[in-house]
């Protein structure tokens, strides 16, 4: 099985293209798509870029998603851009997180290029030298959540959305390094009464445990803040700041650097086996009953 998994890793590290920004202006990743998945503006002024998700109706990170996602953090990083804020294009949700959908029946090969694209993705964010905010104008649930605790800094639309790490909610366990980043952010005291019970966080609740750092009333709002918390570094030498952030986070990278077939092979037979098949089949007839 590792066999797999490791040619199928070849394949999607080689499957991240790149192109050149030109200077200072906006720009669409990747495919040449009338309608993106992402959207990157970079700020003529500032250089830093707002990178919006923009895949409706609620940013779900499926594997053409997270490809885009991580092609355009690798364009970033070789144009040394200045700052990467990460914020939605929709109005109440950040991300929905994984794709149920890339998980449910699905064969196991499918599943472990899914896996593997996340994996790399989150690394890329997780460590990347850039310094990252997010600007969180939404619910983010799950994968929703990691995406911002993978960023340095958030910035939260408060009060009535929420986040958080509820996969046990759906019969599935969080893996060892969504709570990692949790831990980091709130210590392992919350992360335990958090991650066990699958808890979402209002965005005051999610303030006062320290999983977000800033809360305000709307969108601009939290993109000015982020704006400001980038702004901190302008004197800061980019090497030092780079190697403490990768210091600072050397528990994360050092899991997946070591242990991502472990995870993989771990992740696609939790994923396949029948309780969690049937966890997430009655879990997408939740929603679905819900939006209708
Ligand atoms: C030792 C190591 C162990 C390792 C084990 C690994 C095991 C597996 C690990 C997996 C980890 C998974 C992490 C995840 O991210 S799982 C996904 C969790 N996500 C959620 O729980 C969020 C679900 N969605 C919502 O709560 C809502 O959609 C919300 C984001 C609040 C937005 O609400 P609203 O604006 O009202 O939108 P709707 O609910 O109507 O949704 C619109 C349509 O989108 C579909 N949808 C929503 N979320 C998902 C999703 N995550 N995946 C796929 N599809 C999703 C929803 O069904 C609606 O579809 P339709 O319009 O067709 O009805």
């Amino acid at each position: 099985m590792a066999g797999i998994y490791r040619s199928t890793r070849y394949v999607l590290q080689n499957a991240f293209g790149s192109r050149s920004l030109p200077g200072a202006v906006r720009f669409y990743s990747q495919k040449p798509d009338p309608a993106p998945l992402i959207n990157v503006d970079v700020d003529s002024k500032t250089g830093v870029a707002t990178v919006t998700m923009n895949s409706p109706p609620v940013n779900t990170l499926n594997t053409p998603f997270l490809n885009e996602m991580g092609g355009v953090i690798k364009e970033l990083e070789k144009n040394k851009t200045r700052g990467l804020i990460l914020t939605s294009s929709s109005n109440s949700v950040f991300s929905a997180g994984l794709d149920i959908m890339e998980m449910y029946k699905a064969p196991r090969d499918q599943m472990a290029v899914f896996w593997t694209t996340l994996q790399n993705t989150w690394l890329s964010l997780y460590r990347t030298g850039i310094p990252t905010v997010a600007a969180i104008n939404g619910h983010a649930p799950a994968g929703g959540c990691l995406l911002a605790l993978s960023c340095e800094y958030r910035v939260m639309v408060g009060p009535k959305f929420t986040i958080g790490l509820n996969e046990t909610q759906l019969g599935i366990v969080a893996p060892p390094w969504f709570l990692i980043c949790m831990r980091e952010a709130v210590g392992p005291r919350q992360t335990e009464l958090a991650l066990t019970s699958g808890k979402m966080f209002t965005a005051t609740e999610a303030l006062n445990i320290g999983l977000v750092d800033q809360l305000v009333s709307n969108k601009e709002e939290a993109l000015a803040e982020a704006h400001k918390f980038i702004a901190r570094f302008a004197k800061i030498p980019p090497l030092a700041r780079k190697l403490t952030k990768e210091f600072t986070r050397q528990e994360g990278i050092k899991y997946m650097e070591e242990k991502m077939l472990d995870d993989l092979e771990t992740f696609v037979d939790v994923a396949s086996s029948p309780s969690a098949q049937k966890g997430m089949e009655m879990y997408l007839e939740a929603l679905k009953k819900k939006s209708t």
